[in-house]
């Protein structure tokens, strides 16, 4: 069986995070295995509170792992601060990590900040030159390029702007802005539209955390780059269209919508 790591934070509500990317990797046919960078309290409505673990406890997580099992893909989603971006940063580069999603997750959907102020350019320069792939969405990619994008030109002219950051290859997000929810994919010759179905109505939250830890899990399994992105879509458009109305906020994507009747 392939391997999947995922270095990210805990969502308590399971939506989001290191519980979405498990879900993910589970629901694809990946062994998933998680470091864990910060814990939040958070439901459906908002995040309340987050706790960082101690950067040297994040070492240890992650050495103890590439010591023992092969890494197929590795995505990295809410990185907290400066010195776990450092030993994360660190600790990839001396095991040869391949296949690398960093998702630059900086505040929640709710609006609660995930990533400090200070840790911006440290992630940026740290971790998008290890990276195969970054994934922002629309105010990511607007915060690490300082431009306002309200239309796909200024998607595409943010994705060769972050490109030209590390050279990892480049996916905007567009599942807030357009009709077809339309991702723009930049490999740093050309462009690649990838369009979905835009779902109305679903204020969820957790959506980037499964789509990257996706393109992961498909990377892992030896999928080429663009083809794990299409399929990602499909099972993150399939996870939000049978999504699930569990609390008073958001609804909860469906991680597992495709396996139908459990025995
Ligand atoms: N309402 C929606 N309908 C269909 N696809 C969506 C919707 N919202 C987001 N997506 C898709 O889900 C994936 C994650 O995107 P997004 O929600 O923008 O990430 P994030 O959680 O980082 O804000 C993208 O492929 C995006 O196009
Ligand atoms: C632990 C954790 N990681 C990431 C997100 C981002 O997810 P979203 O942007 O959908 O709120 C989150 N809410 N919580």
């Amino acid at each position: 069986m392939k391997v999947a790591l995922t270095i990210a934070g805990s969502d308590s509500c399971g939506g989001a995070g290191i519980q979405a990317d498990l879900k993910t990797f589970g629901a694809l046919g990946v062994y998933g295995m998680s470091v864990i960078t910060a814990v939040t309290a958070q439901n459906s409505k908002a995040v309340l509170g987050v706790r960082e673990m101690d950067a040297a406890f994040v070492r240890e997580q992650i050495d103890c792992l590439f010591e023992d099992i092969r890494i197929d893909a590795v995505k990295i989603g809410m990185v907290s601060n400066i010195e776990i971006i450092d030993v994360i940063g660190e600790c990839l580069k001396k095991n040869r990590a391949a296949n690398i999603v960093v998702d630059p997750v900086m505040v929640s959907k709710s609006g609660y900040p995930l990533l400090r102020p200070e840790a911006v350019n440290e992630l940026i320069k740290v971790l998008f030159p290890l990276a195969e792939v970054v994934t922002p969405n629309l105010a990511e990619a607007e915060l690490i390029t300082g431009d306002k994008i309200e239309n796909t030109g200024q998607m595409e002219r943010a994705a060769v702007k972050i490109y030209r950051l590390g050279g990892a290859k480049v996916i905007v997000k567009g599942g807030h802005l357009t009709e077809g929810a339309a991702d723009v994919y930049y490999d740093g010759r050309e462009f690649r539209h990838f369009k979905g179905t835009r779902i109305e109505n679903k204020n969820t939250h957790g959506t980037g955390c499964t789509f990257s830890s996706a393109i992961a899990a498909f990377l892992a399994r030896g999928c080429p780059l663009d083809q794990a992105v299409g399929r990602a879509k499909e099972y993150v458009s399939g996870a939000i269209r049978n999504s699930l109305k569990l609390g008073g906020g958001t609804d909860l994507i469906n991680h597992f919508y495709h396996l139908g009747q459990v025995p």
